[in-house]
């Protein structure tokens, strides 16, 4: 009998130098740098430049980066045009999704697969999808645009772009820390799905697009989002034991919980809830902060299964102003930075993703009086062209 591994659960289908996940350790390593020092030391900015090429920037580089991406935060009229199209009931993930597709069918140079092409397309991505995600959750909420300010960086401009005011430090930071933290995760679906596309020669945009929709189900990036929807439904920590039991007994599953690589804890939870934690103390959010303890510490001890990132960064997510319907599309503007690293890696040494299934539908059949007219195939064509 065929061996089928359901959902390639464990099957090793490439290389990758972009990073190197291990449950074992319970580590994460974005091109050897171990993830929690580059979120204590570094701009988001680096780490996509990082994540692109391999070694973190020189000044120099980091100078250049930095200066194209507050030169192309701009949202041009064409992109507007297309949000404003959608429903404001349409979900955000739909919404970016939509844009990016639509930035990718004004680019001339969409169809040049070179990595130089693909490299620029990556730095217009990383600096235009900031706009269209704060955008979108502003006209939601019936604002206006908020112009992005070139005198701030990438985690201030987002938050500015987005409640059109600066924000405290402490936010600022936790947010880097999260755009650093959701970057890259070697083949997870959304970054296969990516590649997938990469493989077939198909354009980068294509591929982000389809890495989007990838991103959006609740059992990858939309359990951050889940996450708060459960927040909301237990309410307080009183109410997690008999929540729990109604769940569980009803076989629910709960979100931010659970990994299909790491099983003793997700290497990247601790920074962020060393982060969730300074934005607790910021907003004075202890009850908050009580429901996510208790929830953790009775579905662990229950199950043995522990949080992944979304469940850090879901809370904190809220507690920096963000409609919980935003937190996924923030994942998307941070992974961006690694599927693009895996298209341009996977179009460096491409191979078509073509794996086999087992049949296992009903045994060959035939229609019924069908009676094979080879005359009349033939002759098809020819009265056609007649
Ligand atoms: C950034 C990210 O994308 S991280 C992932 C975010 N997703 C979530 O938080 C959604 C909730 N979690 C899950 O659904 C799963 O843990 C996944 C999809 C992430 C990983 O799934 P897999 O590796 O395929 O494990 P699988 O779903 O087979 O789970 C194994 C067992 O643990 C149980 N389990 C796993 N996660 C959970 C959970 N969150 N709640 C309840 N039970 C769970 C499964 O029901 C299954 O039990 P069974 O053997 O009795 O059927
Ligand atoms: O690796 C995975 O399967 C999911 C995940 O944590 C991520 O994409 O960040």
């Amino acid at each position: 009998m065929t061996d089928i591994k359901k959902g390639l659960a464990g099957v090793v289908v490439d290389y990758t130098a972009i990073s190197k996940v291990n449950p074992d350790t319970n580590s994460l390593l974005y091109r050897g740098y171990p993830v929690q020092e580059l979120a204590a030391t570094q701009p988001f900015e680096a780490v996509a430049y990082l994540l692109w090429n391999g070694e973190l920037p020189t000044d120099e580089q980091l100078a250049e980066l930095v200066a194209y991406e507050r030169s192309h935060r701009t949202l041009d009229p064409e992109i507007i045009a297309a949000i404003d199209l959608l429903p404001l009931e349409a979900h955000p993930m739909d919404v970016v999704r939509t844009a990016v597709s639509v930035l990718g069918a004004s680019d001339p140079a969409a169809y040049d697969n070179s990595r130089e092409s693909d490299l620029e397309k990556s730095r217009l991505l990383f600096a235009k999808i900031p706009a269209m995600v704060a955008y979108d959750q502003r006209r939601r909420r019936g604002q206006g645009i908020v112009e992005p300010r070139d005198d701030l960086d990438y985690s201030h401009n987002f938050l500015w772009m987005t409640f059109g005011e600066e924000p405290d430090s402490v936010v600022a930071r936790a947010f880097n820390v999260s755009m650093i933290l959701y970057a890259e995760h070697s083949f997870n679906a959304s970054t296969f799905t990516a590649r997938v596309i990469a493989s077939t020669t198909a354009d980068l945009y294509s591929a982000v697009v389809g890495a989007i929709g990838a991103l959006k189900g609740p059992l990858h990036g939309g359990a951050n989002e889940a996450v708060m929807h459960i927040f909301d439904e237990i309410g307080t920590a009183s109410n997690v034991g008999p929540w729990l039991d109604e769940a569980l007994a009803s076989k629910r599953k709960i979100m931010g919980f659970g990994h299909r690589v790491y099983k003793h804890g997700d290497s990247r939870v601790p920074t962020m809830k060393a982060a969730l934690d300074t934005l607790v103390e910021h907003y004075d959010a202890q009850e908050l902060a009580e429901l996510y303890d208790t929830l953790e510490a009775d579905f662990v001890s229950r199950k043995g299964i522990y949080p992944n990132l979304d469940y850090p960064s879901g809370p904190a997510y809220h507690l920096m102003g963000f409609d919980t319907l935003t937190f996924t599309p923030l994942f998307v503007a941070a992974r961006v930075t690694g599927w693009t690293a895996h298209i341009m890696e996977q179009a460096a040494s491409n191979a078509l993703i073509r794996p086999l299934s087992e049949y296992n539908g009903v045994d060959e059949r035939h229609i019924e009086g069908y009676v094979p007219d080879f005359a009349a195939t033939v002759d098809r064509p020819a009265e056609a062209a007649g």
